[in-house]
């Protein structure tokens, strides 16, 4: 079944993939417009910090961030989506792997990926955006953080999220705080690797506390 090998091959070759962050933008985008340029210094800046860059392999913002991954010799991903345009997975991608179904791949970006960075975007960004969200806030996967960046682009939507959603209470306020905007590369980096540390110190934490817990019972015993 196709829908089953995709999976599989995703899992294949993904498994022993470095900490990763997924960036998300525009498939339309300019590589001289402004928000490609930034997905090119933020993919240097993430490849830097030892993240490898994992993208939807596409034109645009999608190739600024694996080009600037690449230049900056981290491994730049391409999880590409077989379209009926198809352009093929752009050249600045080291390890690629072509999907039929959106599904399919779209269960790559959040289990591969330590935080997800989305850029300016149209239907398909705000997917993966509201995807990620969505996974978060209702505890499916373990809380990452979503960066945006452009923060004049995003600014209409926030305003409408703090205003309309969150006032009618469709989303509790805390949900806004599941994003982080900045339109600094470093900052959005620093972002990603102080919630890795957090996360990891919580996780020793638990795995602390289920030792002693273990500990006093055969104490008892
Ligand atoms: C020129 C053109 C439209 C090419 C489409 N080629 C694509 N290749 C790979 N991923 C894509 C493509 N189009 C949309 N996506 C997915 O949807 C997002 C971009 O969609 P959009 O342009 O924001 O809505 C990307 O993050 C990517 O994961």
């Amino acid at each position: 079944m196709r829908i089953l090998s995709e999976f599989v091959e995703g899992f294949d070759t993904l498994a022993d993939l470095p900490p990763a962050v997924s960036v998300f933008g525009s498939a339309r985008s300019k590589p001289d417009s402004p928000e490609c340029e930034l997905a090119r210094q933020l993919g240097g800046a993430l490849a830097r910090a030892g993240y490898a860059v994992i993208t939807g392999g596409g034109p645009g913002v999608m190739e600024a961030a694996n080009r600037g991954a690449n230049e900056a010799g981290g491994l730049s991903v391409g999880l590409g989506i077989e379209l009926p345009f198809e352009q093929g997975i752009n050249e600045w991608v080291d390890m690629g792997i072509d999907f039929r179904y959106f599904f399919a791949r779209k269960t790559m970006f959040v289990k591969y990926a330590q935080a997800f960075v989305v850029l300016p975007g149209g239907f398909g960004t705000m997917d993966e955006l509201f995807e990620a969200l969505t996974l978060v806030q209702t505890g499916k996967v373990t809380r990452f953080p979503v960066v945006l960046m452009g923060s004049t682009y995003w600014s209409g939507l926030l305003d409408w999220l703090r205003g309309t959603m969150a006032v009618e209470s469709k989303i509790s306020p805390a949900d806004l705080e599941l994003m982080c905007v900045t339109d600094d590369v470093d900052e959005a980096v620093q972002h990603i690797i102080d919630a890795d540390a957090a996360l990891a110190a919580e996780q020793e934490a638990l795995k602390d506390a289920a030792v002693a817990q273990a500990e006093a019972k055969s104490a008892e015993a």
